[in-house]
């Protein structure tokens, strides 16, 4: 894989204080295209900081972020959205009450045309329906038949994987994961490892934040090892062994030194 391209997503020097915590301190971030990029690190090292000023849920105190090599300003997540950033956390933001296509469109949802375009235009509810069927069976999720079947029906995996091919359907350039196995087992892990790979096929990059070190190793192109707020190093996970990752980002073994 080339590194000698223009990122498609980067940080420089962010810094993120809440109060006297210093949360992001000189960090710098890059995703290149066609990468699914691993950030590892000990709880507080500041790594959910980091995805939430790429995805615009925080704002940085200093530093920029580059898009396509453009610095941009995120001052909300709509702004990283609207950009070609969608992120999934670990909560999903979902309404478990509403349908899959409901919570395939929640906050953009398609109108018919109506006049001098009002607000008051009816929902598109059968376009909607479409798109999102075409969606997740794009993504080989067709294990959901029912596209009006409320989300609290769904498993955990499957609740999963429709945020991820909502995020996959939208997010043009850059898909950020934040633990996206951590509540599941051991089928609905491999599933979900699976369809983040096939998101990478179909050319959008990944950032992917897991506490899980298989998962990491089986899925990541790059790891981004961070500690103390900052990139402590980058590794190929070609070159280096779980015990490595883990000794790195604890401070027990000493990193290698290009970033
Ligand atoms: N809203 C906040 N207010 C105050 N302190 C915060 C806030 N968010 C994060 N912090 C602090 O910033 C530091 C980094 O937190 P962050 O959540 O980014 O780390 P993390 O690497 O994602 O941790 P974990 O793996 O435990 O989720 C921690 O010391 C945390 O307590």
């Amino acid at each position: 894989m080339t590194q000698s391209s223009t990122p498609i997503l980067q940080a420089r020097g962010l810094v993120k204080r809440y109060g006297r915590v210093t949360a992001l301190d000189q960090c710098d971030f890059d995703l290149h295209a066609g990468e699914i990029v691993a950030v590892i690190g000990d709880n507080g090292a500041g790594k959910s900081s980091l995805i939430k000023a790429m995805s615009g849920a925080v704002v940085p105190d200093e530093g920029e972020i580059l898009l396509e090599g453009k610095p941009v300003r995120f001052n909300t997540p709509t702004d990283a959205r609207a950009e070609g950033i969608e992120t999934v956390y670990q909560t999903l933001a979902m309404s478990p009450a509403l349908s899959i296509a409901d919570n395939m469109f929640m906050g953009r949802e398609l109108r018919k045309p109506g006049w001098r375009g009002s607000v008051l235009r009816q929902l598109d509810r059968a376009r909607m329906e479409q798109i999102s069927r075409d969606k997740l069976s794009e993504l080989g999720l067709m294990t959901i038949q029912n596209i009006n079947q409320a989300v609290e029906t769904l498993s955990g995996g499957q609740r999963q994987g429709v945020a991820v091919a909502r995020a996959a359907a939208f997010g043009s350039k850059v898909i950020i994961l934040d633990e996206p196995t951590a509540a599941l087992g051991v089928k609905e892990s491999r599933r979900v490892l699976e369809l983040i790979l096939d998101v990478r096929s179909r050319g959008i990059p990944i950032v992917l934040i897991s506490h899980n070190m298989p998962h990491v190793f089986e899925v990541a192109d790059r790891i981004h090892v961070h500690r103390l707020g900052k990139r402590l190093c980058v590794i190929d996970p070609k070159d280096y062994t779980m015990s490595d990752a883990v000794a790195f980002m604890t401070g027990a073994k000493d990193a290698p030194l290009a970033a």
